[in-house]
């Protein structure tokens, strides 16, 4: 689904990403984790297509394409989907109109006809349940004034909607009380199928409680230089980075 190859990034000429590699299958839920400034949310960024990441060599492909030649738009109605660690609000676009026209364009794009407004509302309604969203949130403009938590949970909602094939989760869990994180992270669950693959980068071992991984990578000064199963979470979550530091250094 995603391979990434020998990706170097950088950003306002310093290079941030140095070398990364990485394989994701259908199905697949990967975590990274790392040390704050390691290139996390680059990683993420550069496979949103965010602009200012210059990308100066490697190689990226989702589905059999080169993701990199594909525009953020074209990336979106392929199925990617990337929450923001700073989700942005929208201020005077209300949600209920956000969500339907993204929903729309992703339908015409795979050719499949447009929902109605009653149809757009049923299946809204059926998708708030699942990650409890409630109304005084939809009838709102898109994260305007929304706290913490609550733009986290919003992103969830959008996801759930758009049903990505590859959903990328940028440190969902921050600023998320523990009824929420159970709440996103069912709504994670609800999607996994043999046919989506799932990146959650995630300072917390807590979060990997409730979304298990298949993988977890340690990124750490623009590299993944550790690569595991869940367990990897659990060792980190215990002794920190040092150890990993170390035998970098060695
Ligand atoms: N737009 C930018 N301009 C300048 N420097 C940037 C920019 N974006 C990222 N960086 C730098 O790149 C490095 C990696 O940042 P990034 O946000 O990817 O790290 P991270 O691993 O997600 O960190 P954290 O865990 O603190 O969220 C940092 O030193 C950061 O200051």
């Amino acid at each position: 689904m995603l391979s990434i190859k020998d990706l170097y990034v950088s950003v306002e000429g310093m290079e941030i990403l140095k070398g990364i590699n990485l394989e994701v299958k259908p199905g697949e839920i990967h975590a990274i984790m790392g040390p704050n400034g390691s290139g996390k949310s680059t990683l993420a960024n550069v496979l949103a297509g965010k602009e200012e990441y210059e990308v100066t060599s490697g190689e990226v492909t989702y589905s059999g394409e080169d993701l990199l030649e594909m525009s953020p738009e074209d990336r979106a109605r392929e199925g990617l989907f990337l929450s923001f660690q700073y989700p942005v609000e929208i201020p005077g676009v209300p949600m209920v109109n956000f969500l339907k026209t993204s929903i729309n364009e992703q339908r015409k794009y795979r050719g499949q006809e447009e929902l109605t407004a009653g149809e757009f509302l049923k299946y809204m309604r059926e998708k708030m349940e699942l990650v409890d969203m409630h109304t005084k949130l939809t009838n709102r403009s898109v994260n305007e004034g929304f706290s913490g938590g609550e733009k986290k949970k919003n992103e969830i909602f959008q996801m759930a909607l758009l049903e990505p094939k590859l959903a990328i989760l940028d440190e969902t869990d921050s600023g998320l009380d523990i009824d929420a994180l159970k709440t996103v992270a069912r709504g994670v669950n609800t999607l996994r199928s043999p046919e989506n693959a799932t990146i959650v980068v995630t300072h917390y071992q807590r979060l990997l409680d409730y979304i298990v991984p298949d993988y977890v990578h340690v990124l750490y000064q623009g590299k993944i230089v550790k690569s595991a199963g869940k367990e990897l979470a659990l060792e980190l979550e215990e002794k920190g980075y040092d150890w990993i530091k170390k035998e970098m250094a060695v």
